[in-house]
């Protein structure tokens, strides 16, 4: 399905179903207000204000369905057509929000819900390579010195030339993505991401380069960066609206 000039929408599925240990905050991280907005809801925003994007598939734990519907109504997000219940690891997560999809082969990505600063841009790059590769992945390269450790010992310096740090969005085309996840459910593959559930399955990976912003909320210290990147793009939006 295409849109103006010819480009590909998509579906995106956005896994919101987590525990948000790491984050010590005694409840899912996605409840967490940045900039008094629940960090689910500025991640649901992206992709309701994305002319691109079809539909958005979102999962929940069973217990925080009428939470998310309520913050789906409040901040008016129509593009949800699906809610689907979470599984205990992110991989059955993604795969029951797969399942939600049906009709004619589309392009889908997969996108964390801890992911609120993901641009519009780098959504259309992965969409329009996977249009032609077959799937894409954001990434960007590592930044620091990374060694394999043993033991409390190095073993190994890791020429990080080669290495990229992983984000979402990561797009494929749904069908086969389906099938792959289909397989690892009846092989036991579990993985901690959607692009090594189809390099499992010898498909070809292409790499996005994209930017340090798109940070995964995990712990603590990412609600520091969260606000820094809240203020910045607060900034930047203002100073493009006076310069017009
Ligand atoms: N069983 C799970 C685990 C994770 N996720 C989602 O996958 C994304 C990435 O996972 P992560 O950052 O690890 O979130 P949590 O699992 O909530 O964090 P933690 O591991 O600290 O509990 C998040 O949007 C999370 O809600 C999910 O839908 N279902
Ligand atoms: C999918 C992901 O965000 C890519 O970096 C990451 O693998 C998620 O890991 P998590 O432990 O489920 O947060």
């Amino acid at each position: 399905m295409r849109i103006g000039e010819g480009m590909m929408m998509y579906s995106v599925v956005i896994p919101a179903a987590g525990q948000g240990k790491r984050m010590k905050a005694g409840k899912n991280k996605q409840f967490i207000e940045l900039d008094q907005s629940p960090l689910i809801a500025h991640t649901l925003k992206v992709f309701e204000e994305d002319e691109r994007c079809k539909q958005i598939i979102l999962v929940v734990n069973e217990n925080e369905i009428d939470a998310m519907q309520e913050i789906i109504s409040t901040y008016k997000i129509q593009k949800v057509s699906k809610i689907a219940l979470g599984g205990k690891e992110r991989q059955q997560s993604v795969f029951e929000g797969l399942k939600q999809l049906s009709g004619p082969d589309e392009i889908v990505l997969v996108h964390d819900g801890a992911r609120p600063f993901i641009r519009k841009e780098i959504i259309h790059e992965l969409v329009t390579t996977t249009e032609q590769e077959g799937a894409a992945i954001v990434g960007v390269r590592m930044k620091d010195t990374v060694k394999r450790v043993m033991n409390q010992t190095v073993e190994e310096t890791i020429d990080r030339s080669e290495l990229w740090s992983v984000q979402t969005p990561q797009a494929f085309w749904r069908d086969a993505l389906l099938t792959a996840h289909k397989q690892a459910e009846d092989q036991q593959f579990q993985a901690t991401d959607d692009a090594s559930v189809m390099e499992w399955v010898r498909a070809r990976v292409v790499m996005v380069e994209g930017d340090y912003s798109n940070v995964k909320i995990t712990t603590p210290e990412d609600l520091l960066m969260a606000e820094a990147i809240l203020r910045k793009r607060r900034m930047e939006h203002d100073s493009n609206r006076t310069r017009f």
